[in-house]
């Protein structure tokens, strides 16, 4: 009976032994083979033990996340049965992401955003937002600044006491910004060319004027600006047609023609005589003015031909006179002249002269 109950205990521990073995090939495919190399339950402590010394190990040579050392130790609190001990520790061991924490998988999160190139909306907008309210700052100041020097300049032009090379030796630190912002200072000259009255020209027919009376800008005035450019207009637009209405042409001489014209603003007739050449020399234009320069000198007179003004325009001369009524070349009744005309002729020519005697 003995050996029968030997027998039965051990086919009843073969079929054991097989129905575990056929339990291990299942639960395989879920955990480690560490526990079914060593099958025996009561070196399973012992086993952990090692593993926890070699992880301890590691973990003073390479300091891992808290996370994991934390995990492990909850997983050392537990009291398991041994075999659900064995497969949840090696699944714990091996199986790295039941490890992940929320931190790490954040992190992976953002790592796969940047693989992808999907934009990350808040921190990069941050250091932007930063970096162009310093762009900001810096070009309201250099705004502020520009304008500042602008405002200073357009001070200095309006109260008439600058001068480029004075600005420099009297004001260092606007010479350095001046440097810096080229274009400021351009615009400044630009202003300051537009703000400057044009040159004053000395009539030679007119003694009472002084030196300083004549011009007294002009020391101060730039040496690039010319003679005669402040006179000429460089708007683009005419001034001839767009003051007056020329009507007709009324006489010609060697270098002028005259129009007849009706001045737009009043309405009354004139004579405006224009040179046919363009003047590009400043000996021409010189020469030019000296006609108008001797008709205003000479002021108003019965016998003479009123002068009311002149300009330059597209290098032409042009010089807006008092319309007569008549002229020695355009005589429509006779080529020829009786007695009394050519008396009436001399005296007015007598007088003429006597008056401008009287002016020069
Ligand atoms: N103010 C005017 N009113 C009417 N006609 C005028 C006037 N000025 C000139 N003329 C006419 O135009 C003609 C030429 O004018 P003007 O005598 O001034 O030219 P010029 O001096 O002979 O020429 P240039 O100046 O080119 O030598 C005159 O003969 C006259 O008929």
């Amino acid at each position: 009976m003995k050996r029968r109950t030997l027998r039965r205990s051990r086919r009843e521990g073969s079929k054991m032994k097989g129905t575990v073995a056929r339990q291990f090939p299942v639960q395989l495919g879920q955990v480690s083979l560490l526990p079914f190399q060593q099958p025996s339950s009561s070196s399973n402590p012992y086993r952990f033990q090692k593993l926890l010394e070699a992880e301890r190990n590691e973990e003073e040579e390479q300091p891992k996340p808290s996370s994991l050392s934390l995990d492990v130790d909850a997983d050392l609190d537990v009291d398991f049965s041994l075999d659900e001990k064995d497969f949840i520790l090696s699944q714990d061991f091996f199986c790295t992401p039941d490890y992940i924490t929320p931190d790490g998988q954040q992190i992976s999160n953002s790592l796969d955003c940047n693989k992808e190139n999907i934009p990350c909306p808040k921190s990069p907008e941050k250091l932007k937002t930063v970096r162009s309210k310093r762009q900001r700052q810096e070009g309201f100041l250099a705004n502020s600044l520009s304008s500042s020097m602008l405002c200073n300049q357009v001070m200095d032009l309006e109260s008439d006491s600058f001068d480029q090379d004075d600005l420099k030796t009297e004001n260092p630190s606007v010479v350095a910004s001046e440097k810096k912002m080229n274009y400021v200072s351009q615009s400044a000259v630009a202003l300051r060319c537009r703000v400057l009255p044009p040159p004053c020209i000395r009539n030679p027919y007119i003694k009472e004027v002084g030196e300083t009376d004549l011009d007294p800008l002009g020391s101060r005035r730039a040496k690039s600006t010319g003679f005669f450019s402040s006179v000429v207009g460089g708007d683009g637009l005419s001034r001839y047609h767009t003051d007056f209405h020329e009507i007709e042409q009324i006489g010609y001489g060697n270098f002028s023609r005259v129009f007849k014209v009706l001045k737009r603003i009043d309405g009354c007739m004139y004579a405006v005589k224009h040179s046919i050449r363009q003047l590009h020399q400043d000996t021409e234009k010189r020469q030019a003015l000296m006609e108008v320069q001797a008709l205003a000198a000479l002021g108003s007179h019965a016998n003479i031909v009123n002068y009311y003004t002149s300009w330059f325009e597209n290098e032409h001369l042009y010089i807006q006179m008092e319309l007569c009524d008549c002229s020695l070349s355009i005589k429509e009744s006779s080529p020829f002249f009786s007695e009394g005309e050519v008396l009436e002729i001399m005296y007015q020519i007598c007088t003429d002269c006597s008056g401008i005697a009287v002016h020069t």
